[in-house]
């Protein structure tokens, strides 16, 4: 007798899941090596930026009460002093009407408020000295960078659990992080199992595939911030596979087999997890693609069980590693990122199940809009590879026109979004 499975929304589903999200655990690396990872201290500043008050142009360095009174009638004449370029510190004390040449990003000196742009002066030489001439006034901080304009010192400035994108980058080099404490990547397994699979490499032959799901789910772990570890694939034969992949759970810090858990004669994988004494948490989800997807736990240890139709495949992960993932590098925004768009298409089908359509959404003069991208079948691969949303059509109704306000899930997005969608 074929089992009958009970479907669940898909929130139940991921909440399911997210109940066994955890932290993962810290690890120190080089600044340089920190670009994509996610910060697991909270950034303080430890000091004003800029910490000393600093030119913002090239120019001269003044007094601005010297310059009240001049004019292109009656221009007033600074002497000047001494030259100080990025890096260096003047050593001259600044009298009334004494000006210095000072560049942009050098520390202002003393006494001095103003700085005067070089196109703005007139220089000019007499008896060895050196002079220059303005002809309009100016107010204090006029063209000067203070200290701590940028940043206060004590500012929380990136909290824990941020993506390090290039600006934390610069952040994180601006106060001195040579080491970043960061969330370790977790290792995730990958079997993809069905004796129709060829290896990328092999020739085609009647009745076999090549395995795409496998390079596929690769690249998103790798999107996604993880480390994936293939161990290969795996004929329909339930023995092997029990063992094959009882080996590969203590090896990896979450497992995900592809294929195998619809109700066939060779979807060995719900089998594999009775033997393995593993608890399903479903095996039945309320939407299409990726409905046959099923999560199992053991002991605290997430098994993925995705379809092996190559969209279905892409959308389970997405959807269920995806937040698991995140969580994992401390993100509070685990899941994909969620926004409203204007449907470019009809899409009449009368649905029960939910369907996460792939769609190519844009940024157009009207706010976003998406369109499906093609054929939306669970089998197909194509369309995967022009996606970069998906639809969210909601189960129950009659379809959907031109013009309707849908909601989207992004995938290339890193920023993502919280629960609940
Ligand atoms: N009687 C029923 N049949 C099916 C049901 C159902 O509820 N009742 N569910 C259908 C749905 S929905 C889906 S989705 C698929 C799920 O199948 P499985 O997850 O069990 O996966 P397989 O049977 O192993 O393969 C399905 C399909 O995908 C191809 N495949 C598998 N692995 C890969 C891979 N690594 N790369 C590329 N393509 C792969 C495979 O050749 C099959 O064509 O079941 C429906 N059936
Ligand atoms: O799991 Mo299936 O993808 O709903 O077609
Ligand atoms: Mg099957």
């Amino acid at each position: 007798m074929v089992e009958i499975r009970t479907p669940i929304q898909i929130g139940e589903a991921v909440e399911k899941v997210m109940k066994f999200a955890r932290f993962g655990e810290v690890e120190e690396i080089k600044l340089e090596q920190a670009y994509g990872r996610y910060l697991c201290e909270d950034l303080i500043a430890d000091h004003d930026v800029p910490h000393f008050d600093r030119s913002g142009y090239d120019g001269f360095a003044i007094c601005s009460k010297d310059s009240l009174t001049a004019s292109s009638h009656e221009p007033v004449v600074f002497e000047v002093i001494e030259e100080i370029g990025a890096g260096y510190v003047g050593t001259k004390e600044v009298k009334p009407f004494q000006a210095v040449r000072i560049m942009t990003g050098a520390q202002m000196p003393d006494l001095c408020d103003t700085v005067v742009l070089l196109e703005l002066t007139r220089e000019f030489e007499q008896d060895g000295k050196k002079y220059m001439a303005i002809e309009r006034s100016y107010q204090a901080g006029d063209n000067v960078t203070f200290r701590g304009e940028d940043v206060k010192k004590g500012n929380i400035l990136v909290p824990n659990g941020t993506y390090i994108n290039p600006g934390v980058q610069a952040l994180l080099a601006t106060f001195g992080y040579n080491q970043v404490k960061v969330v370790k990547k977790p290792l995730i397994g990958i079997y993809a199992t069905g004796t129709e699979l060829l290896d990328v490499h092999e020739e085609l032959e009647p009745g076999k595939i090549r395995n795409s799901n496998a390079p596929m789910l690769h690249a998103q772990i790798e999107r996604v911030g993880a480390i994936p570890y293939y161990f290969g694939k795996l004929a329909d034969n339930f023995e092997d596979c029990y063992k094959a992949i009882s080996n590969a759970i203590n090896q990896v810090d979450l497992l995900i087999t592809t294929g195998g858990v619809s109700v066939g004669d060779f979807d060995y994988l719900p089998a594999i997890y009775e033997k393995l004494g593993a608890r399903v948490l479903f095996n039945k989800i309320a939407m299409r693609p990726g409905s046959v997807t099923t999560v199992a736990e053991l002991n605290g240890k997430l098994l993925f069980g995705i379809s092996g139709n190559p969209s279905a495949c892409y959308v389970g992960f997405e959807l269920f590693v995806r937040p698991i993932v995140k969580t994992f590098f401390g993100s509070k925004k685990p899941h994909l990122k969620k926004a409203s768009a204007i449907l470019q298409a009809d899409f009449p089908t009368p649905i029960s199940f939910t369907r996460l359509v792939r769609g190519y959404m844009s940024f157009t003069e009207n706010g976003l809009e998406v369109i499906p991208v093609g054929f939306d079948k669970s089998s197909m691969v194509s369309t995967l590879a022009t996606a970069n949303s998906l639809i969210i059509l909601p189960g129950g109704q009659r379809g959907f026109k031109t013009g309707s306000s849908v909601d989207v899930l992004l995938l290339d997005d890193a920023e993502g979004s919280e629960w609940p969608w």
